[in-house]
């Protein structure tokens, strides 16, 4: 069986651990939004351990950010002040050159040993694009991955012929199945649909249409203060 919900394979299955799940959110958070959070919530909600948000800091296969690297920790940081769970982890934000998700595994490994679990929590969209990762059929070798649904991006729609090959078997549904292994096993996380999207924020800000409902208060603070994203001023109406 090649899709989510298929059933465990010998390959991936038991394997000595130690130590807690630990589970890492990257993305290019450009600007953070509610669709963000929202999948970061529902992963900490069914994992039951913290999620560390990591900012690219050179985000790969994609224009370059239209706010700095530290500007988009800055929002990050802001975004999950006082909610527990939640953590800002800014360690691609220290390496030089695109921020692949194997050097960051890697580091991690060498870090956390062998034998804990790690997950990187992305959404379907990203899982679909996999196949264009640096080193990307490694990676299984060094994380779970936890995806989440994604309006336009199911994970019941068809995948990619090499994508569903690499990742026979490494589905399930049991939470408990990432505990049990190091790496290699897929985990969708079955939240409600959110339809944030960063490209939409920036758009709308730019366009001089709302947006402020669409990301956290002193998130939409700090863009108008910063004046990212072209934005109105304070004045217009469709920035308030
Ligand atoms: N609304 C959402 N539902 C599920 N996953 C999401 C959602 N928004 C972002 N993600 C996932 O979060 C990770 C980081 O997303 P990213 O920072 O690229 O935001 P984005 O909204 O997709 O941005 P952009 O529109 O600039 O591509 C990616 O794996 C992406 O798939
Ligand atoms: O390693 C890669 O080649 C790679 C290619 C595309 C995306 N990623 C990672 O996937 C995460 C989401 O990416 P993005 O561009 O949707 O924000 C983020 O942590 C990226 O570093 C990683």
């Amino acid at each position: 069986m090649t899709g989510p919900g298929s059933a465990p394979a010998a390959v991936c299955g038991g394997g000595e651990t130690t130590g807690g799940l630990h589970v890492f959110y990257g993305g290019t958070f450009d600007p953070v939004h509610h669709g963000h959070l929202a999948v970061a919530r529902g992963a900490r909600a069914v994992l039951d351990c913290p999620i560390r948000l990591m900012p690219a800091a050179d985000p790969p296969h994609r224009a370059p950010p239209g706010a700095s690297a530290g500007q988009r920790a800055r929002m990050l940081a802001l975004a999950i002040d006082g909610e527990p769970g939640l953590l800002l982890d800014e360690r691609e934000l220290h390496r030089d050159g695109p921020s692949y998700s194997v050097d960051t595994l890697r580091e991690l490994r060498r870090e956390l040993g062998e034998t804990t679990p790690i997950a990187l929590l992305v959404g379907a969209d990203s899982l679909l694009g996999l196949p264009t990762w640096h080193a990307w059929t490694t990676l299984t070798a060094l994380t779970h991955f936890v995806v989440a649904d994604r309006p336009g991006s199911r994970l019941d729609a068809r995948l990619p012929a090499a994508l569903a090959a690499h990742l026979a078997g490494r589905w399930t549904d049991d939470p408990s199945a990432l505990r049990a292994a190091p790496a290699g096993r897929v985990l969708c996380l079955r939240q409600p649909l959110h339809p944030g999207s960063a490209t939409r924020i920036r758009r709308r800000i730019a366009a001089g249409e709302a947006w402020r409902d669409l990301v956290p208060v002193p998130v939409a603070d700090y863009i108008v203060r910063h004046r990212l994203y072209g934005v109105h001023g304070p004045q217009t109406a469709g920035s308030l």
